[in-house]
């Protein structure tokens, strides 16, 4: 995207097209609550926060980042009345069907990450589906953490090579960062797997075993917007705050004494 291109309402907010965001995270936080505030459903509440990630998605793409990864229902979630942990599969399957061809349409690849050994069939069967239908595009990834843990993903990762080493194809000694990394889930996107950016909505400030390793380096921004509510202009100012910010990895500004 050149720099006469940038979008309307990034040029408006003074946003840079060079300090964009490739990957941003989302922690969609809230839905009970909201659905709560308004007399309504915890399912009414759930469908809101589909409808507010199809729009985040949309404007993710026009914006010109290149992936984002949504936890849409984590490992500890299964712990909710079953009612409501039927409701969140149902929406996500139904969700992953209804999107599809739109995906495929607009150069969206969809990988969906976590324990699929915890997914009901039909929507293991939703994924499959959607994945192969997307694989071929490279414009945009979306990636939907569903049945995901942090803790989880460290801990395939680690069997994994584990594996290769009692079939002798490693070497303990060999296992560094970049290796353990590139067993994650979220390698799938290669080079930008780590989030540039993770929005937390709801005002919680946790992380709540979302992107564990994948965020040691993650800039974090905690809305105080129900996710329901999470839309254009809550978004446009965490990518402001996100360009105010100075990433330095660890190391020092070469002028000054400031330590992380
Ligand atoms: C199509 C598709 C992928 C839909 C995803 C729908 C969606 C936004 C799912 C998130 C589910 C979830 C557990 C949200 C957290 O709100 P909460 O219930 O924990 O809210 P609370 O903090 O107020 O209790």
């Amino acid at each position: 995207m050149a720099d006469t291109d940038l979008p309307q309402a990034l040029v408006q907010r003074g946003l840079r097209k060079e300090l964009m965001p490739r990957h941003v995270a989302f922690v969609m936080d809230g839905n009970r609550r909201w659905a709560e505030a308004r007399g309504l459903t915890t399912a009414e509440g759930h469908e809101a926060g589909g409808r507010a990630l199809k729009k985040i998605l949309q404007l993710s793409v026009a914006w010109g980042i290149r992936a984002i990864t949504v936890f849409a229902f984590s490992q500890e979630n299964f712990r909710r009345p079953e009612e409501e942990v039927d409701c969140c599969m149902e929406l996500i399957e139904q969700g992953i069907r209804d999107e599809m061809e739109e995906y495929t349409r607009n150069g969206i690849r969809l990988h969906v990450i976590g324990d699929p050994s915890t997914r009901p069939a039909s929507l293991q069967d939703a994924v499959r589906e959607a994945e192969e239908m997307t694989r071929n595009n490279s414009r945009f990834h979306m990636i939907l953490a569903t049945c995901y843990s942090g803790r989880w993903d460290i801990v395939q990762a680690c069997r994994e090579l584990a594996a290769k080493v009692q079939d002798k194809l490693l070497n303990p000694e060999d296992i560094d960062e970049a290796m353990l990394a590139g067993h994650l889930s979220t390698n799938v996107l290669g080079e930008f797997a780590c989030p540039d950016l993770l929005i937390r909505t709801s005002g919680e400030l946790r992380l709540s075993n979302f992107l564990l390793w994948q965020s040691a380096y993650t800039e974090l921004y905690f809305s105080n917007r129900m996710w329901p509510d999470f839309d254009e202009d809550e978004y446009l100012e965490a990518l402001k705050n996100f360009q105010r910010r100075e990433r330095r990895f660890g190391q020092r500004k070469p002028s000054s004494q400031e330590s992380n």
